[in-house]
């Protein structure tokens, strides 16, 4: 698992440097979320008269990978809105599961959404954002049982789920320390699957410099 995370530093390191590269040529276009932070470090970086980037990005790689709230947030943003909402297996033999027999070749969808919301299993605030339900790690939140599915589980659990992990968290640390930020007010929740779940008409934000 260290391995796993040494190298997955490794490559965020290295797409945000192949950025900075660009951007030093002027090939990198500049209204997108790291064009932004990129920008945002610069100025600090210049006001504190530091010209080494590679800091202040170790900096946020280090406050990302020690951030356990975040990972509590971040696992129940994944119980309301699993990314990937259904899970799709064809069944190759007969199966029979309880007094349902399913015949060789039928498919199988784990709807993801109906079991993250299950109050039987999550207890009456199942569809609250409550992240204190994981202080004790998912195996505690979940009791043992297998409810609890963003990133697929058994042979074919997400092979990048490390990755996508420290991603979102960096990406988070990073937004944190230049801006604040709050939802605007154009915003509409609308959850929306197509092949994600994704907010169907964009989540807008307001970000005000630190
Ligand atoms: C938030 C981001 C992500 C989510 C929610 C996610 C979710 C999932 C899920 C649910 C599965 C299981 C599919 C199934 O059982 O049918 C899966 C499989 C997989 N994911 Fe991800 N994933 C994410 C990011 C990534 C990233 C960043 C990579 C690659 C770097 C990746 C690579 C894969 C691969 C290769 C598999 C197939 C594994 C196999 O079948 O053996 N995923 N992912």
């Amino acid at each position: 698992m260290k391995e796993i995370d040494k190298e997955v530093k490794i490559l965020i390191k290295e797409i945000i440097n192949k950025r900075v590269k660009a951007k030093e040529n002027g090939e990198s276009p500049k209204e997108d979320l790291l064009g932004l932070l990129l920008d945002s470090n610069d100025k600090e970086i210049r006001k504190q008269g530091n010209t080494n980037l590679g800091l202040a990005l170790t900096k946020s790689l280090k406050t990302a990978n020690s951030s356990t709230l975040q990972d509590k947030k971040l696992q129940q943003i994944c119980l309301l809105y699993p990314p990937i909402a259904a899970l799709g297996r064809m069944i190759h033999e007969e199966t029979k599961i309880e007094n349902l027999i399913l015949p060789s070749g039928s498919h199988l969808m784990l709807h993801l959404m109906l079991l993250h919301y299950d109050a039987n299993l999550w207890g009456d605030d199942a569809n609250e954002f409550n992240p204190e339900r994981f202080d004790e790690g998912v195996s505690k939140a979940t009791k043992g049982q297998a409810i609890y599915f963003p990133f697929g589980g058994g042979p074919r659990i997400c092979v990048g789920q490390a990755f996508a992990m420290l991603e979102a968290k960096l990406a988070l640390v990073m937004i944190l320390r230049h801006f604040s930020f709050k939802l605007s007010p154009s915003y509409s929740h609308a959850p929306h699957t197509i092949i994600t779940l994704q907010p169907q008409f964009g989540a807008q934000l307001i970000l005000s410099e630190l």
